[in-house]
């Protein structure tokens, strides 16, 4: 079975975070571990307390896991301090980690700031290099970039000006702020665009989070970078199709939907 590691936040409502990334990944079939950078208190209307983990316990969360299992693919999601992103870069060198999706999230779906302004420097800095590809949102773009993103022409110049920054593949996700799901994929051999029907569901908490361990998951497993955009893809539109509502907020996807209850003992 192909492994994959979550560096990321806990999301105490489940439908972001390092639960978002375990459900999706067992769902994509492969084995998933974590290092959790922090502890939230969340639900689906807002975030009302953060408690990072030490960069020393992050460490220690890492060589555990990189000593024993090791991961064919890693995710890191929110970090917000920048003694935690120099943790993880040092650890992901030492271990010659592969196949790093880098989700950076910035602030959350109910608009909490998940991440010191420090630290978004450090993220440019130490992380982002050693991506095989990174995943923002149209804000968090705006901010890599350098620039504002209005229209589709915008999204391809700002996520050429992010891949030729940090020399990465970047997957520029138009999800929440253009008028259709439609995802631009940014690798050296240009730009490619990953087209979704825009679902009418409000639930759109952790839609991220879930998409880039989808993509992890298919990295893992050894797809080519546009088929694990592609299949990740169509994860997050079934897991948002299949119209789950709960919470009184911006509520959770169905990670599960494929998973069947429909099983029983052999004797
Ligand atoms: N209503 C929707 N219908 C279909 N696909 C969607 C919808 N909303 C988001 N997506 C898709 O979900 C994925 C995540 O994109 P999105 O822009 O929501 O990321 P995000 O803002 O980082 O998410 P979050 O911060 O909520 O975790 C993208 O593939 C996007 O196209
Ligand atoms: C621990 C954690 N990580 C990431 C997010 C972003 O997800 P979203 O923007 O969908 O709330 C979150 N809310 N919580």
């Amino acid at each position: 079975m192909k492994t994959a590691l979550t560096i990321a936040g806990s999301d105490s409502s489940g439908g972001a975070g390092i639960q978002a990334d375990i459900k999706t990944m067992i769902t994509n079939g492969v084995y998933a571990m974590s290092a959790v950078t922090a502890l939230t208190a969340q639900n689906t209307t807002g975030v009302t307390g953060i408690m990072d983990v030490t960069g020393d316990f992050l460490k220690q969360q890492l060589d555990a896991v990189f000593t024993d299992i090791y991961p064919d693919a890693v995710k890191i999601g929110m970090v917000s301090q920048s003694e935690l992103i120099e943790a993880i870069a040092e650890k992901l060198k030492e271990y010659k980690a592969k196949n790093i999706v880098v989700d950076p999230v910035m602030v959350a779906t109910s608009g909490a700031k998940l991440i010191s302004d420090e630290a978004i420097d450090t993220l440019k800095e130490k992380l982002l290099p050693m991506a095989d590809v990174i995943t923002p949102n149209i804000p968090e773009g705006e901010v890599l970039s350098d620039r504002k993103i209005e229209s589709p022409d915008d999204m391809v110049t700002a996520a050429k000006a992010i891949f030729e920054k940090y020399g990465c593949a970047v997957l520029l996700k138009g999800g929440h702020a253009m008028n259709d799901a439609n995802d631009l994929l940014y690798t050296e051999e240009g730009p490619q665009w990953f087209y979704g029907k825009k679902i009418d569901n409000p639930n759109t908490h952790g839609t991220g989070c879930t998409l880039s361990s989808a993509i992890a998951s298919n990295l893992a497993k050894g797809m080519s970078m546009k088929d694990a955009v592609e299949k990740g893809k169509e994860y997050i539109s079934l897991a948002l199709g299949a119209m789950l509502n709960l919470g009184a907020g911006s509520g959770p996807m169905n990670h599960g939907f494929a998973v069947t209850t429909d099983w029983e003992v052999t004797k």
